[in-house]
């Protein structure tokens, strides 16, 4: 066994994969309040990275920052550097609509738009110029449609308004339509907090497997959400962010006394 081998095999972050996203003394101002205060992590890829804490702590923020979401925010300030397979995100030449392509978001509250099941989905593709023909387009709305696990559930009713469908299918249709423009990363804002308990296992489901493809960073609230969808877990607490690693690690051995506190339900 080599030495490199060696180490890795102890080291219990090897299972995880290369680092996707790399964010190095983030801050975040909305106007004269400092809302975070110096967040560093590495995000691997094609895992689930689960960002916990309690509420106000900046988690939302922290995840916004990822696709410059906050510059939608009037008064939010963004400081530090966020790079997406070492591409700094904040470059000025970038190109912001481009950036959400490949960084895609799904939120607390599933927010289809008034159309079709097909055109929520095909929308993305449409703007962003991927099918060359209606044979195209159809493909990538089929394809979209099964990777969020929907295909079977709506495909006798494509022309049928998505808001029409359940709060989980809906959520569904929305990750559907995040995945049309070919994201490599997707980010999760409370993605199943509006659904009941079953919708919520579906959800849990697929982004079991969607990680298979996709690098996923999901804020919840539920520990037991984290602990059962992803494999890399972190702390935030006012603004700071107090422990990362292995999410087994974090819920079974943490090193700070404030991320025990938490898992422990003693804060928050
Ligand atoms: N648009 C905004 N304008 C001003 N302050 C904001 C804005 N959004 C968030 N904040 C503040 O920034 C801090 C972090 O909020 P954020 O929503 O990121 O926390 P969170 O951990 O996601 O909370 P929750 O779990 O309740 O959603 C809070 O003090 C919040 O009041």
């Amino acid at each position: 066994m080599t030495q490199q081998t060696l180490e890795s095999s102890m080291d219990p972050m090897s299972s995880l994969r290369p680092v996707r996203i790399e964010a190095r003394d983030v801050t975040v101002h909305y106007g004269a309040k400092q809302a975070l205060f110096g967040i560093s992590i590495e995000i691997p890829d094609r895992a689930v990275t689960s960002f916990i804490g309690p509420s106000g702590c900046g988690k939302s923020t922290f995840l916004r920052c990822i696709n410059r979401m906050n510059d939608t925010i009037e008064g939010a300030k963004v400081g530090g550097v966020i790079k997406l397979d070492g591409e700094d995100i904040y470059d000025s030449a970038l190109d912001v609509v481009e950036l959400r392509a490949r960084i895609g978001m799904v939120f607390q509250k599933p927010n289809p738009f008034p159309k079709s099941i097909y055109d929520n989905v095909a929308y993305g593709p449409r703007i962003h110029g991927l099918a060359s023909s209606k044979a195209d387009l159809d493909e990538i709305v089929v394809s979209s449609l099964r990777k969020a696990g929907l295909f079977e559930e709506v495909k006798d009713r494509l022309a049928e308004p998505g808001t029409g469908l359940s709060g989980g299918q809906q959520q569904r249709l929305c990750i559907a339509r995040a995945i049309a423009v070919g994201p490599e990363v997707i980010l999760m804002d409370e993605p199943c907090s509006a659904l009941d308990p079953i919708a919520t296992a579906v959800i849990e489901e697929l982004i079991d497997e969607l990680r298979e493809n996709y690098t996923i960073v999901i804020v919840t609230h539920s520990m037991q959400q984290a602990a059962r969808v992803s494999q890399k877990t972190a702390f935030f607490h006012l603004g700071n962010l107090i422990e990362e690693g292995p999410t087994e690690q974090i819920f079974t051995n943490p090193v700070n006394k404030q991320t025990q506190d938490y898992i422990m339900g003693r804060i928050g």
